[in-house]
């Protein structure tokens, strides 16, 4: 049985892979290592762990104490995936490729590897877009906090915004929460509409869409242009280039 984990820095996603079947699960882990990586041994199945890959972008200090509870845990030492300057036919525009947040990195090795050239949207802490062109070249991207940074920094930074929660729509709010939810959804989809929009004359107007991340699904609701909704494209990529490593 094989472990893949993904650690943003909101969540712990993870996948086990056993002959054929899989088992995934995921939390909030508020940088509380221990008890979500109990909660992560506690659903695995009753099958040897043969192995233990990790995509993190929450830091060396927690990757350290994860790989540390995981090998007295199961007695596996935990392999982490790195961004590299290229892997399976994705090359990193970055001059450091190592710097490229290894989510985004994956990501696009999976959406490269199973569409060609796409446009890749993850609805995380931060809402990353990432580009990848017909030819494998990672075009660059953007970072901008992602929803539930958005609405954290209102509330830490003003006096008077409350905020309950709520569905969000594009339309005009008529009290505080709503016009919070709706601003920063409005805000959100517009500025990633409008590179997709552009994105599209630059690649392919056919060019795919993937959208994953833990807002995805309140984003996409809003989202006029077409797109695949992946929410394990991230695990998906783990998964795939843990494979090829030896
Ligand atoms: N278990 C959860 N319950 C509610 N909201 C979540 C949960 N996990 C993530 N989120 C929301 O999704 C966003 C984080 O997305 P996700 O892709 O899961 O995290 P990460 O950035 O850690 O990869 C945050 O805005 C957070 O509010
Ligand atoms: C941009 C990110 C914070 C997104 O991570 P997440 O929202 O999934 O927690 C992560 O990809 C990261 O830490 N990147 C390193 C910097 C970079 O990609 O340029
Ligand atoms: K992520």
């Amino acid at each position: 049985m094989k472990l893949f984990i993904d650690i943003g820095n909101t969540a712990m996603k993870w996948r086990y892979t056993l002959n054929g079947g899989v088992v995934q699960g995921g939390c909030r882990h508020g940088r509380d290592w221990a008890p979500v990586v109990e909660l992560l041994l506690a659903g695995a199945p009753a099958q040897r762990l043969v192995s233990v890959w990790v995509a993190s972008v929450a830091g060396r200090e927690a990757d350290a104490e994860v790989t540390r509870l995981l090998l007295a845990a199961t007695g596996v030492q935990a392999r982490f995936y790195y961004s590299r300057a290229e892997h399976h036919g994705v090359t990193n525009c970055y001059p450091e490729p190592v710097r490229l947040g290894v989510d985004r990195w994956v990501a696009m090795i999976e959406g490269f590897r199973r569409f060609g050239p796409c446009i890749i949207v993850d609805c995380g802490s931060a809402l990353t877009i990432d580009a990848v062109d017909a030819h494998g070249h990672f075009m660059g991207g953007y970072i901008v906090p992602g929803l539930g940074m958005l609405r954290g920094a209102l509330l830490r930074d003003t006096a008077d915004v409350h905020i309950e929660p709520g569905a969000s729509s594009l339309g005009l709010g008529k009290s505080t929460g709503q016009c919070v939810h709706n601003g920063l959804l409005r805000m959100s989809v517009a500025f990633v509409t409008e590179v997709v929009v552009e994105l599209r004359q630059v690649l392919d107007d056919t060019c795919k869409v993937l959208v994953t991340g833990g807002d995805g699904p309140e984003l996409l609701e809003a989202f006029a242009f077409d797109f695949e909704h992946m929410p394990d494209l991230v695990l998906d990529g783990l998964e795939f280039v843990a494979g090829e490593e030896q």
